[in-house]
């Protein structure tokens, strides 16, 4: 089974060994790469990946600093504290774990974060210049993805990639990435007609809805590369993927898994981003609002 396994453990162990390499070189010259997670709430899947984003961090020596705050913490205090992490020479990164509480306007905060320090990829001026191939911190998943199919040898050049889910931190930048690597790219979402139609023509298919095991056997093309980018609860309470992974499985040239997939890559990507971020400390340019 494992010919046909993209592994994202074993791929983002590899990426973090060179990661880690970098980090080493920039400590020798007085430099540690900082990251500032912000957590809000007591939403126990967020507290988990904070956690891993935390233990990977320690892992390859970069310092990161916890900022919790209770559900009720005004929009303003919010933002005063990520005005402060702005300005903090200790931090390279800043990240708002996301969801946030109702209350608040996720976009207003993100709005909020330095673009130089935006090591998410979420602020506006990071998206634009995605969009027009200029050097940006890139959405750790997607990016986390395009690494998968890299390693795995997929060439995406030509091929009709489709992606399903439109959301602002995975399925829009996703089609954007694969576009500028010259793939054909289609979006679905909610609102697509005869979905199945159109999934069963995509030589790669990027599955990222939320809907436990929505892609099954009849959904796919044989030989097709799948992305399930899904992190859901089955009926027993076992973690499944938007695609059901045994379904597929004997049909498709490749897959990957849920859990060791897309997930473990996200935080590989954010790794390498406050890297980067941490290398241009130099040079980083004072915030014009
Ligand atoms: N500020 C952000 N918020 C959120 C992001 C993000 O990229 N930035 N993405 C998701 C959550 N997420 C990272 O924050 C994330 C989700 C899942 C995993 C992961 O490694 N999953 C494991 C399984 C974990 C488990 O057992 O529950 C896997 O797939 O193997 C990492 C990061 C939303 N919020």
């Amino acid at each position: 089974m494992s010919g046909k396994l993209i592994n994202g453990k074993e791929i983002g162990g590899k990426i973090r060994e060179t990661i880690q390499q970098e980090v080493n070189d920039l400590k020798s010259e007085g430099i540690t790469p900082g990251l500032a997670v912000i957590l809000v709430g007591d939403d126990s899947a967020s507290h988990t990946y904070v956690a891993n984003k935390q233990k990977a961090c320690s892992e390859l020596g970069i310092y990161s600093r916890l900022i919790q705050f209770e559900a009720e913490i005004s929009e303003d205090t919010l933002l005063s504290q990520i005005e402060q992490l702005n300005t903090d020479s200790a931090i390279d990164g800043i990240l708002v774990q996301l969801p946030l509480p109702k209350h608040i306007n996720e976009q207003k905060i993100i709005d909020a974060i330095s673009p130089y320090k935006d090591v998410d990829g979420f602020h506006p001026i990071n998206v634009g210049k995605m969009l027009i191939g200029e050097p940006s911190f890139q959405p750790c998943t997607p990016s986390g993805i395009m690494k998968l199919l890299e390693y795995s040898n997929v060439d995406v050049a030509g091929k009709h990639a489709v992606v399903v889910g439109r959301s602002n931190i995975v399925g829009i930048p996703m089609g954007q990435l694969l576009l500028k690597k010259d793939a054909t790219v289609t979006y679905c979402h909610s609102k697509t007609q005869d979905l199945s139609a159109i999934t069963k023509q995509a030589d790669i298919l990027v599955v990222a809805t939320g809907r436990a095991k929505l892609i099954g056997k009849e959904d796919v093309k044989d030989g097709a590369v799948v992305i399930d980018v899904g992190m859901n609860r089955d009926i027993h309470g076992k973690l499944c993927g938007d695609v059901d992974f045994d379904a597929v499985f004997e049909k498709v040239s490749a897959i990957t898994p849920v859990p060791g997939g897309v997930g473990p890559m996200t935080i590989t990507m954010l790794l390498y981003n406050t890297l980067q971020s941490a290398k241009k400390k130099s040079s980083r340019q004072p915030l014009v609002k």
